[in-house]
Formats: structure tokens, C-alpha cells, sequence
């Protein structure tokens, strides 16, 4: 039996990876399920699973859940704050990091530095603080297994021991596919003028809303790429984004003998989460098998960087390397926040990610000080510029 500390319960990896763990009552038992403010659904999941902590973020919503709990005669212990989170990541056998954005990046560096199993979900993290972080996952020995669905592919398809760089296992390159998002076929006239409902609706995966509009804007892409790099130890040259509509591949990897390997399915987040969970075993995931008569065909094209520029600006904030990765993912998680709060347009959020770049210095990012504060001046940056541009929208 392994205890699982699951941090984003109420999301959508939260909804999928408790999916799974309930299918499997015999091997998985829940330490901790955490939250940020959504007090009734982190109830909720409290009264049928019946956790041994449960975290949320402000004083406030921790004591009406502890009231709540209390009146239901349940015994889970709340506590509330980043300490509460890291404590929770530290205590259990396994951590799936299903917090959004740079919230997540404490915890899941508790849960790499206490040895856990890690199931990542929460690019952002990695994003920020690859090298210490991949730094971290080898000093203390925590088992790092990636959920992301396209880097949990080529985890599948790559050899059981292939670190210390792709060349040494006659690996050339990754194909990190990506669906292309809701306005593929969008000019770049109609971009400026879509809605944060609209961003939202991806054609294959249902998530939150964040990760949602990353996938339109293809920023998801980029940072999965910078993920890429550090998870399988390649440079940005060895991995090729190949938009793939159908998203049933859900990536590749090519060897010197001219063989490409890939992993297949239903998109459907149950089916990393449970090979995760398991590797290297196989369980139930609650997940139809593909049917590749219905899927018929599959396409491949290349992304349109002019249309599309954050998957440009992710790839040569890799380049660059240091706290740039980090400084690209603050302004961007700024930027789409006031896309979703429908203070600036679609097309503003790669202005906004591009402004910043380009006015911060790039820092080596060997300390967490450093990352964090490198993380807080582009934020402020970025609202600097989303606040401009709002000035010129309403003088023109
Ligand atoms: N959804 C998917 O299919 C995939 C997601 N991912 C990655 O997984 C992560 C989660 O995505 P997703 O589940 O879609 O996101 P959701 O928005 O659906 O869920 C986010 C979760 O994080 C919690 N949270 C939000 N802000 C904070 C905070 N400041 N402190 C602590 N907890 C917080 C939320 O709590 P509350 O409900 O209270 O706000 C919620 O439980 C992201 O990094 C995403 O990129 C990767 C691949 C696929
Ligand atoms: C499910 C998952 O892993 C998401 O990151 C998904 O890949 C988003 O799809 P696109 O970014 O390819 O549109
Ligand atoms: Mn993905």
C-alpha cells in the first residue's frame, strides 16, 4: 500500500489522478489532498475519501473546512499556506504535482528533496528551475515519472536507462506533437479578436483554464519543450514540435536506425497518470482502448511561428538559458491572466512575454533566491506592459 499526497486535487489532473487511485483502493491510499480556494470541492472530495490532511491557502477557507469536517464527524487534520503544502509533499510514498503555474514549484521541490516518488504534472516548476531542480531529483534519489501526457510518451519510448544525454543511447531526436489548439487555422486578424471561452475550448483535452490557453497560444509547447530538455537531458535542437490534430500520438522518439517510437491513445489524462502510478507496472486506468478505425488518419504539419510566436520565444528563452525559461513563464502566467480576465487581447500575450524578455538581464539560476526574485520583477514587468497597453487601447 503507498500513501499519495495529491497536490491540485479540485483540478483536472486533481480529478483524473483520484479517478485512477480510486480503481485501485488494494495499492494506493490518500496521505493528503490539497487545494487553493476552492473550499467545497476540497469538502467534498474530504467526505469520500477521507484523507489524513487536507491544505488549502488562507486561514480563512482552512477553518470552514475544518468546521465543515468537524460537523460531518471526519477527522482529517487542515492546515493552510506554502509551509502546510510542502510538509504534506514531503510526508507521503508518492506526490502527484497537480498545483497550476509557480504555486507548485515549492511544494514539488519538497517532494524531490524528501526522495519521493514524483508524479509531474506542474511543468511550470521544472520550467522555472530546471538545473536545480534535475539537481535535487539526483542528490536525494526521488523518482521523477512525468504525467505530461506528450513527455510521459517519450518516457515510454525511450530505453529504462537513457540519461547522460540522447547521443549515448543512439537516440537523434524527440517529436514533441502538439494539436495545434482551437485557432490552428485562425489568421492572424481573427486571433486578435478571440475570447477567453473560446481559448479555452481545446479540440482534444479538457483542463483548466490556464494550461488551456497555453495550447492556444502554443506557449504550452514551449514549455514543454524546456521541459523536454531537462527530463531527457537533450538541447533544444534535438527536440521538433510536429502539430498532430488528431492528438492520438502523443510523441515520438527517432534513433539512429532510422526507427521512431511512439506512444498511442485515447487523449484521456488517466492513462500517464496510471502508468506513473504503477511504472514499471501496468494497471487499469478506467481508459477505452483506441480504436484506430474511428481515429481513420492522422496528420502532421508545422507549426507556424509567425502566427504563433510563444513557442519561438520558449525556445530561445531555453537557448539562453539561466533565468530566462523563468523569466518567459512569470510574464506569461501574467499575461494570460489578464487574457482570461479580458484586460488585453490574444494576441497581447506574446507582446507581453517578448517585452519582458527583452528588458531583463539573464541570470545564472543556480540559487532558488535567484529564480524567485528574477520570477517577481517579471511579473511586475509584465503588468507594467499589460497596464500600457491597456493606456494606448483606450487613448485610440
Ligand atoms: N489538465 C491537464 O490535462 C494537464 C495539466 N498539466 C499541468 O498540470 C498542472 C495543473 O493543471 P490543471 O489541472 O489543468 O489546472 P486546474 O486549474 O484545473 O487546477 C489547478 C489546481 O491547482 C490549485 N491551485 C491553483 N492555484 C494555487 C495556488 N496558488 N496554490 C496552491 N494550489 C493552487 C487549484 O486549487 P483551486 O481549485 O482551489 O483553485 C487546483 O486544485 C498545470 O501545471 C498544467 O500545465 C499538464 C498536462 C495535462
Ligand atoms: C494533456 C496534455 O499533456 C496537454 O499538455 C496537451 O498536450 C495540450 O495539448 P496541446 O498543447 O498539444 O494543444
Ligand atoms: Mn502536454
Amino acid at each position: 500500500m503507498q500513501t499519495v499526497t495529491l497536490l491540485g486535487a479540485t483540478g483536472s489532473i486533481g480529478t483524473s489522478a483520484l479517478d485512477v487511485i480510486e480503481r485501485h483502493p488494494d495499492r494506493y491510499r490518500l496521505h493528503a489532498l490539497t487545494a487553493h480556494s476552492s473550499v467545497e470541492k476540497l469538502l467534498s472530495l474530504c467526505l469520500t475519501h477521507q484523507p489524513e490532511h487536507a491544505v488549502l491557502g488562507s486561514e480563512e477557507d482552512a477553518a470552514q473546512l475544518e468546521a465543515a469536517l468537524k460537523d460531518h464527524g471526519i477527522s482529517t487534520r487542515v492546515s493552510w499556506g506554502e509551509q502546510a503544502l510542502c510538509e504534506v509533499a514531503g510526508q507521503a510514498d508518492v506526490v502527484i504535482a497537480g498545483i497550476v503555474g509557480a504555486a507548485g514549484l515549492m511544494p514539488t521541490l519538497a517532494a524531490v528533496r524528501a526522495g519521493r516518488r514524483v508524479l509531474l504534472a506542474n511543468k511550470e516548476a521544472l520550467v522555472m528551475s530546471g538545473a536545480l531542480f534535475m539537481r535535487e531529483v539526483a542528490r536525494s534519489g526521488a523518482v521523477l515519472l512525468p504525467l505530461d501526457s506528450e513527455h510521459n510518451a517519450i518516457f515510454q519510448c525511450l530505453p529504462r536507462e537513457h540519461r547522460g544525454g540522447l547521443d549515448r543511447h543512439g537516440i537523434t531526436q524527440l517529436l514533441l506533437t502538439a494539436s495545434g489548439g482551437p485557432f490552428r487555422d485562425h489568421d492572424r486578424e481573427a486571433l486578435a479578436t478571440v475570447t477567453p471561452d473560446q481559448a479555452c475550448a481545446h479540440p482534444n483535452w479538457s483542463m483548466g483554464r490556464k494550461i488551456s490557453v497555453d495550447s492556444a497560444t502554443l506557449m504550452n509547447k514551449g514549455l514543454e519543450l524546456i521541459e523536454a530538455c531537462w527530463l531527457f537531458d537533450a538541447t533544444p535542437d534535438q527536440i521538433d514540435v510536429v502539430v498532430h490534430p488528431q492528438s492520438v500520438i502523443h510523441s515520438m522518439a527517432a534513433y539512429s536506425d532510422g526507427s521512431v517510437l511512439a506512444q498511442m491513445g485515447n487523449p484521456d489524462m488517466r492513462t500517464p497518470i496510471a502508468h506513473a502510478l504503477a511504472w514499471p507496472e501496468r494497471i487499469d486506468a478506467g481508459v477505452r482502448p483506441l480504436d484506430l478505425f474511428a481515429v481513420a488518419r492522422l496528420d502532421f504539419q508545422t507549426p507556424d511561428l509567425e502566427r504563433f510566436p510563444c513557442l519561438r520565444l520558449a525556445r530561445e528563452a531555453m537557448m539562453a538559458g539561466g533565468t530566462m525559461p523563468a523569466v518567459l513563464n512569470a510574464a506569461n502566467e501574467i499575461a494570460v491572466d489578464a487574457f482570461l480576465a479580458g484586460s488585453i487581447g490574444f494576441t497581447d500575450i506574446p507582446v507581453v512575454v517578448e517585452t519582458v524578455m527583452g528588458r531583463i538581464e539573464r541570470h545564472n539560476a543556480d540559487e532558488l533566491d535567484v529564480i524567485l526574485a528574477q520570477d517577481r520583477l517579471a511579473r511586475h514587468m509584465a503588468q507594467d506592459v499589460i497596464d500600457a497597453l491597456a493606456t494606448t487601447a483606450a487613448e485610440g
